[in-house]
């Protein structure tokens, strides 16, 4: 059988439907080896294909009619079928569809029977678009049978629009109630457009200002800023904005009730003002082509006065947005780009639009314009704003998004099953993908934490949708009354995604034990500790981050480490014997004015986007958090004198710096310290109280408080200071060169003096720590011949046997807080006291992450059932009545 190696693209316009099939090569590579078009659909006497299929192709043009885009694709299908010999269908892996609207879905999804529905029910908001996308989805299903589909959305790249942008100035409920905002279109082409556009400027895209006139059929402009949409003309449809080949674009709303007062229906208005209006409605032709002659041909004069009018209302729409757009970049604009159907061919329109714009640093090579064909900078070499033509390729980047999403679901297991069809179809597709991948290994591609958080939502959804419908009623254990009046103890009654503790192994992050961890994830140097920010990424994604991928973490972190002048006040006027546990509270709850989520819940949010304003607050929480805690440690113990940030310091080592230890040692030691205390499952007192409070929907800040409140507690996150106090206890009495006898007799006559041995024995956990075994072999490599650590590791000998032998514990193996203590003392950190802060800031990864999962999932507010002893013992008796009946 023929490698399973291609990608097909369809893109469905207004008027087109563009194609494109791509083959996978080496590194994730994408080369197109046949594409085409079919134009002019809906006008049968004038419609045609044109197409070109493999090396060095010679592009073919049959007229045919074509009614719709059915029949586009079937012409498009025998095409390419006798273009490939065989069945072509066979090699294709993927399919990518453009999808001009999906309400609130942005992110590339399968195309599931849920998601075809949504695109349906969106065909309201995108009347021209989301039909012909359906019949290319419904057809090419047919024709590609048994592969993903993945739906790539025009909306997409204006997610990053802010509220003044695409708030419409209607009563507030309807943006709530009825997510009526501006949404945006041809996000594809600007996403595609910005990266070339920043490529050929020579600029990261982060610093990269447009404008992006994207005219065709439909035509729409773009502000970009630092590379994101900041404003597009486009809003809650493809409508409004410049002027179209058949739509209005901007009119005086009070024209439609104007029009139904005189007798129209809304239905007839709606097709007045998408289908027979534009170039169409003033000059009775859809196609610019038609006009162009009348407008800027050599007898104008005499041309048809209305195709001369609209080509001017068309350019002076652009122009106006133009303007709009200089004034939201503060003039800052790096070049103004040209795509689509006009923006590329058209080269007196393009000299229309920048006519006489020199006072804005405009200027147009005249000869350079006339003659570009294809990508050109049509400016004057002194232009400060470069005048770009770029061809778009949304087919180009359909097809990648669409690779990474097919990937991103081929990693994950679950999602193999999801896709076993599709695999069994193809053996050794995923094997295949490996490979062509690279080293890299198969994965989400972003570096953007977001949009690799984003991309795996709507599959979470669904799967927990599923999970509660076909399992809802389903028994997953009775609760005794010991444990009902006992702590809870072992009742799973809580959804916790990010990790989850095996009593044997002991903790799992997204399916990876520590070991494991060790390994794979980034480090700062070769051989070295793993960084914390890329247990971040995998908590987040549930996938093993890339090198560049934790990067991209550390530099988002350390973007938003500032922390406000009020947050350093509230802490220097503390009371000087206040724990530091307590000022990190108050540090935190300090920072909670800044709450975006906060903001966004009092102004209204849809509750679909609830997850975005907490995952901006977990960010801006975590990044400030080495800060918080490196300032109550110099405010406490070394008087108050700050050490200045390091810019080139990745997160956790950042922190040791600031706190005044900036040796490799310590750095190494703070990084792995703030990877292995991030997160245990979410039944233990600081990440269930983080849940409890976030189900509230209370802010991360309050609910991190809430968790930090409990880690302070000497049972919970208080026992690694509590483990410090004891072992210099024993070295107190027994000196440091003790032998095995004598420390057995000590710990006997700790236990039967009623005391515990701290950091021996865990509630779920029923062998050593993973966590101590780690530390551990930290202090083996770094600190071998210290005393407190041979003193921990004789510990480690006597304790075991000790507990087992009073036949009282269930685990009688040392947790985590049995080794931290060694390691921060060996490099000077001293005060035990401050140890449940380092905790802290690392738990925050944990609890943080399931915080914006909790909210992505729509996970409830928490309310369990609580029983007064009377009421334990009524349902005792009425079970027992009801048994014995
Ligand atoms: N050479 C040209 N000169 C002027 N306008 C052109 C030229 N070629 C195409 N166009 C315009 O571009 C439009 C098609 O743009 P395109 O981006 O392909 O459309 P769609 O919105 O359907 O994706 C045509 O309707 C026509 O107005
Ligand atoms: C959104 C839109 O108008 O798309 P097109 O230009 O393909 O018609
Ligand atoms: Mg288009």
């Amino acid at each position: 059988m023929s490698a399973r190696n291609k990608v097909m693209v369809l893109n469905a316009g207004s008027s087109s439907l563009k194609y494109k099939l791509f083959q996978l090569g080496e590194g994730s590579t994408l080369r197109a080896v046949a594409s085409g078009i079919c134009e002019r659909i809906g006008d049968a006497a004038a419609s045609f294909h044109r197409g070109k299929a493999g090396e060095g192709g010679q592009e073919q043009r049959q007229e045919t009619p074509l009614k719709d885009h059915t029949a586009a694709l079937e012409v498009v299908s025998s095409f390419l079928g006798s273009a490939f010999k065989g069945d072509f269908t066979k090699e294709v892996f993927g399919v990518g569809h453009r999808v001009v609207h999906g309400r609130e879905i942005s992110e590339p999804v399968l195309i599931s029977d849920q998601v075809r529905s949504t695109i349906q029910k969106a065909s309201d908001l995108a009347p021209l678009h989301n039909p012909p996308n359906l019949m290319g989805i419904d057809a090419a299903k047919a024709t590609f049978p048994g592969v993903p589909h993945v739906a790539v959305f025009d909306t997409a790249f204006h997610q990053t629009m802010p509220p003044e942008a695409f708030m419409y100035a209607l009563p507030y409920e309807l943006y709530v109630e009825r997510a009526v905002r501006r949404y945006g279109f041809h996000g594809t082409s600007y996403k595609y457009l910005t990266a070339e556009a920043a490529r050929q400027l020579g600029k990261p895209q982060e610093e990269t200002n447009l404008i992006i006139c994207h005219l065709g059929a439909g035509s729409s402009m773009c502000a970009v800023k630092g590379g994101k949409s900041v404003d597009t003309t486009m809003g809650l449809t493809p409508l409004e904005g410049l002027m179209m080949g058949t739509r209005c674009g901007d009119i005086d709303p009070a024209i439609i009730p104007y029009l139904a007062s005189h007798g129209m229906s809304v239905k007839e208005i709606d097709t007045l003002l998408n289908k027979k209006s534009g170039f169409l409605g003033l000059a009775g032709n859809a196609d610019l082509r038609n006009h162009l002659e009348a407008r800027f041909g050599a007898g104008s004069a005499t041309a048809d006065p209305r195709s001369k009018l609209a080509v001017d209302v068309y350019v002076r729409r652009v122009r106006k947005y133009l303007g709009a757009y200089f004034a939201h970049l503060d003039g800052q604009v790096d070049a103004i780009v040209f795509s689509a159907g006009i923006g590329e061919n058209s080269a007196p329109m393009r000299a229309e639009f920048v006519r006489g714009m020199e006072f804005a640093g405009v200027k147009l090579d005249g000869g350079k314009n006339a003659a570009a064909k294809g990508a050109a900078d049509v400016s004057t070499q002194d232009s400060r704003v470069k005048l770009l033509v770029i061809p778009t390729d949304e087919e180009l980047s359909i097809a990648q998004q669409t690779l990474e999403r097919f990937l991103q679901q081929a990693v994950n297991m679950r999602g193999l099953q999801k896709l076993r069809g599709a695999l069994q179809a193809a053996p050794g597709l995923r094997e295949h993908l490996a490979e062509a991948l690279g080293p890299a290994g198969v994965r989400t591609l972003t570096t953007d934490l977001k949009a690799a958080v984003a991309a795996k939502i709507p599959e979470e959804q669904d799967r927990l949708k599923a999970i509660k419908k076909e399992h809802g009623g389903k028994v997953l254990g009775a609760v005794t009354v010991e444990q009902a009046i006992g702590g809870m103890r072992g009742i799973p009654s809580m959804l916790w995604e990010t990790s989850l503790l095996d009593p044997e192994e002991g903790i799992r992050f997204r399916g990876h034990s520590i070991p494991d961890l060790q390994e794979k994830l980034p480090k700062a140097k070769a051989g070295g500790e793993p960084i914390p920010e890329g247990l971040l990424w995998l908590l987040l994604t549930g996938e093993v981050p890339t090198q560049d991928q934790a990067k991209s973490v550390t530099e988002m972190l350390r973007e938003r480490s500032k922390l406000p002048d009020h947050v350093y006040k509230v802490l220097s006027d503390t009371h000087p014997d206040t724990h530091p546990m307590t000022q990190l509270c108050t540090a935190v709850l300090a920072l909670q004015v800044d709450s975006k989520f906060a903001k966004a819940y009092s102004q209204g949010i849809h509750k679909t986007k609830y997850w975005e304003p907490v995952f901006e607050d977990s960010m801006d929480l975590i990044a400030k958090l080495p800060t918080i805690a490196a300032t109550i440690y110099r405010n406490t113990y070394k008087g108050g004198k700050l050490i200045e940030d390091d810019a080139g310091l990745d997160w956790g080592a950042s922190l040791s710096h600031k706190m005044g230890y900036s040796d490799e040692g310590p750095l190494e030691m703070m990084r792995l310290y703030q990877t292995i205390h991030a997160d245990h499952e979410g039944g233990n007192v600081s990440a269930h109280a983080t849940h409890l409070v976030g189900s509230a929907l209370s802010d991360p800040y309050l609910c991190f408080a809430a968790g930090m409140t409990g880690l302070a507690g000497p049972l919970h996150g208080l026992a690694n200071q509590e483990v410090l106090r004891w072992l210099n206890n024993v070295r107190e009495q027994v000196g440091d060169d003790v032998t095995k006898e004598q420390l057995s007799e000590f710990v006997w006559a700790t236990l039967k003096s009623g005391k515990v041995v701290p950091g021996f024995g865990h509630a779920v956990l029923r062998k050593t720590d993973p966590r101590y075994t780690c530390q551990r072999g930290f202090a083996q490599r770094h600190m071998p011949d210290y005393p407190l650590f041979k003193l921990v590791s004789m510990l480690y000998e006597v304790v075991p046997d000790i507990l087992t032998q009073t036949g009282k514990v269930k685990n009688p193996y040392p947790n985590v807080d049995a080794h931290s203590g060694v390691l921060l003392q060996f490099y000077g950190m001293t005060e035990e006291n401050f140890y449940t802060v380092l905790f802290g800031v690392s738990r925050s990864l944990g609890v943080l992450s399931q915080g914006v999962w909790s909210r992505a999932l729509g996970l409830p507010i928490e309310r369990p059932k609580s029983l007064t002893m009377q009421a334990v013992l009524d349902r005792v008796a009425a079970q027992e009545t009801s048994v014995s009946i």
